[in-house]
């Protein structure tokens, strides 16, 4: 069964009922005018500050826009640092536009599941988003990006998903998408071409801006150096624990996406040195990631992230 036009009073069938107590729950509290969000964002490691360019309106004493993950039925709770774990509604850029933004996503490495990790994307879709943008950090696999760099996707290797752990795995869920969708164009064209044309009317420094592959680990575990190099052979520039299961569920729901990742360390892809004395090698520069390096670095960037996202928004 395609899915209805308008999601928003549509009856949920047995493929949805068990989203129906989580939109119940938001529609009690939200108000009219920011009910139905047709732009979705989420907040990377680091990025939640993008939440400061919503506007919330007044409220009455019986509406809230702001809801911890702990409080909605079928959210699972955060559990990283950076990651603040609430969902907040309201209205973004002068033509207020009305989206709902995730402070904080979740991860495979968590210990949640593939479906628990995307849940809030099926929910979003029930609401009305129409598109997504999904924010992250990610390491650098490409000699040619630096630290800082904000990496605008044009596509992704699903490590986990090809391997056996795709999030559409399971009985297929008609009224979201069809059984096997098409991939080939995860990431909009036209919002990447919005993306490019916003950092160049806020004067991005030129070069700072680039397009790239993202590959999606499960993680928690930085990669080796021979995976790295792995990665980065069959065609990744940027490596990553997240974003791609939200961008599976949300093309499979037909919402349109922008992926939009910062580097935040470079990977270190060259061998390690050799410990044969006969060999006598000398000692290169040695970088190991850290998640404190990690949002260090996507903090730095994060105002650079926010007028990106808002201008994206205003252009779209
Ligand atoms: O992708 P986000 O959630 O931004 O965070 C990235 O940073 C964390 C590792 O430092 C991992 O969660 C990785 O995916
Ligand atoms: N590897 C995997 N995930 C990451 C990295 C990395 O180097 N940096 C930020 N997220």
């Amino acid at each position: 069964m395609p899915p209805p036009q308008n999601l928003q009073s549509a009856e949920l069938d047995d493929d949805t009922i068990e989203y129906s107590n989580t939109l119940k729950y938001l529609r009690a509290y939200l108000p009219p005018d920011l009910a139905t969000p047709k732009l979705a964002i989420i907040c990377g490691s680091g990025l939640g500050g993008l939440v400061n360019t919503i506007e919330q309106p007044k409220l009455t004493r019986t509406s809230k826009v702001e809801f911890s993950y702990s409080e909605i039925p079928g959210f699972v709770r955060s559990t990283v640092e950076g990651h603040a774990g609430k969902l907040v509604f309201g209205l973004l850029g002068v033509t207020k536009v009305p989206v709902v933004c995730m402070v904080g996503r979740f991860h495979v490495y968590e210990g949640h599941t593939r479906e628990q990790v995307t849940f809030p994307i099926k929910i979003f879709k029930l609401l009305g988003v129409e598109v997504l943008i999904v924010t992250g950090a990610v390491g650098s696999l490409n000699s040619k990006f630096k630290v800082g760099d904000v990496v605008i996707l044009w596509d992704h290797i699903s490590i986990p998903g090809i391997s056996g752990n795709n999030p559409l795995i399971g009985p297929n869920q008609s009224y979201f998408g069809t059984r096997f969708p098409s991939m080939a164009d995860a990431y909009d064209f036209e919002l990447r071409r919005i993306a490019f044309r916003a950092a160049a009317s806020l004067n991005f420094e030129k070069g700072m801006i680039k397009e790239g592959t993202y590959c999606w680990v499960a993680g928690p575990s930085y990669e080796t150096r021979a995976e790295a190099r792995f990665l980065n052979f069959i065609g990744g520039d940027v490596v990553g624990m997240s974003t791609v299961p939200e961008v599976v569920v949300a093309r499979y729901c037909g919402i349109r996406v922008l992926g939009l990742s910062i580097v935040t360390n470079m990977v270190l892809t060259r061998k390690p040195r050799s410990a044969d004395p006969e060999k006598d090698e000398p000692e290169g520069i040695e970088v190991h990631p850290s998640h404190q390096e990690v949002l260090e670095a996507s903090n730095a960037s994060a105002t650079m992230m926010q007028s990106l996202v808002k201008t994206v928004v205003e252009m779209i």
